[in-house]
């Protein structure tokens, strides 16, 4: 097997060029074209069965286009390793699961390996045992690092799974619903945690995929709307996320405010009586 150098850190994160998805005979995705750069964070929205976790499995090289072109990290998915360039992604599914018997550190830990259970004979470095700490920390686990897996509630694994993501130092994060499931303060704490996240490290980019506008974080600088596989719009995140745009997207009409804190709130248009 050819290894793969670490991909520069220059360029677009991401490049989508028109591709199409066909799988058993239908068109999951058509013509869809998309850049990232660093520092870009994108939510990607439709509702459901609009093909979000497919462009998200492109995006995360998990699967191939049918036709067009898809560049991660600035390597053309048909001509490169897919396993090792998934290794410089950070990924998160929150069904992930890991081993039931490791420790939140344990599976932070994982991350290195990508891997569910910690890979026998192998150790971190003192290093990377000091970045799983200051990862754990960040997103709020600290007092948490040696709780075990099962014993969790489902926002600490949401944060706990982006610590994991975060351990190969990716310069991208996919994130599929990481709010779903979520009480309301754990939602709060997760979206604080991606907010505090992408400050801290300018140059990483996220795309995000969410059915709740008011499951996006503050800092969301791009949008994507996805409508039966078809990139209804995309661009800058006030240009897409307008009542208009959004009521086209979900077949529905919403009006959709964003507030002073920079978060969204959707809410359903009252039909008038004569047109209902
Ligand atoms: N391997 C496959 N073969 C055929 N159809 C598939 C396959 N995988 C997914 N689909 C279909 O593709 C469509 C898009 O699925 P996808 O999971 O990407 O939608 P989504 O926007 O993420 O939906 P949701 O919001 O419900 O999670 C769905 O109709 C799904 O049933």
């Amino acid at each position: 097997m050819t290894t793969l150098s670490r991909p520069a850190d220059t360029g677009p994160v991401l490049r989508v060029d028109g591709v199409d998805l066909v799988r058993s005979g239908r068109a999951l995705l058509q013509g869809i074209s998309l850049t990232v750069r660093p520092g870009e964070h994108w939510a990607l929205l439709g509702s459901n069965g609009a093909g979000k976790s497919t462009l998200l499995s492109l995006l995360g090289a998990v699967t191939h286009p049918t036709r067009g072109v898809v560049e991660v990290l600035g390597r053309t998915l048909g001509r490169v390793d897919v396993r090792e360039l998934r290794s410089y992604l950070g990924h998160i599914n929150p069904r992930h699961a890991p081993e039931g018997g490791l420790s939140v550190r344990d599976v932070v830990l994982t991350g290195l390996t990508n891997t569910a259970a910690l890979v026998p004979r192998w150790a971190p470095s003192p290093h990377e045992e000091e970045q799983a700490d200051r990862l754990i920390a960040m997103l709020g686990m600290g007092a948490r690092a040696q709780a075990h897996w099962p014993t969790l509630s489902q926002g600490e694994r949401g944060r706990a799974l982006i610590a994991r993501a975060l351990m190969p130092q990716p310069r991208l994060l996919l994130l599929d619903e990481p709010a779903t499931g979520l009480d309301l303060a754990a939602r709060e704490q997760l979206l604080a945690s991606i907010d505090e996240l992408r400050a801290r490290h300018r140059s990483l980019a996220t795309v995000l995929v969410t059915h709740h506008l008011e499951e996006l974080p503050a800092t969301t600088t791009h949008a994507m709307l996805l409508r039966e596989g078809r990139c209804l719009a995309g661009g800058p995140v006030d240009d897409v996320l307008t009542s208009d745009l959004v009521s086209t997207c979900f077949d529905h009409p919403v009006r959709i405010v964003r507030s002073g804190d920079g978060r969204w709130t959707a809410r359903a248009e009252r039909i008038p009586a004569a047109i209902a």
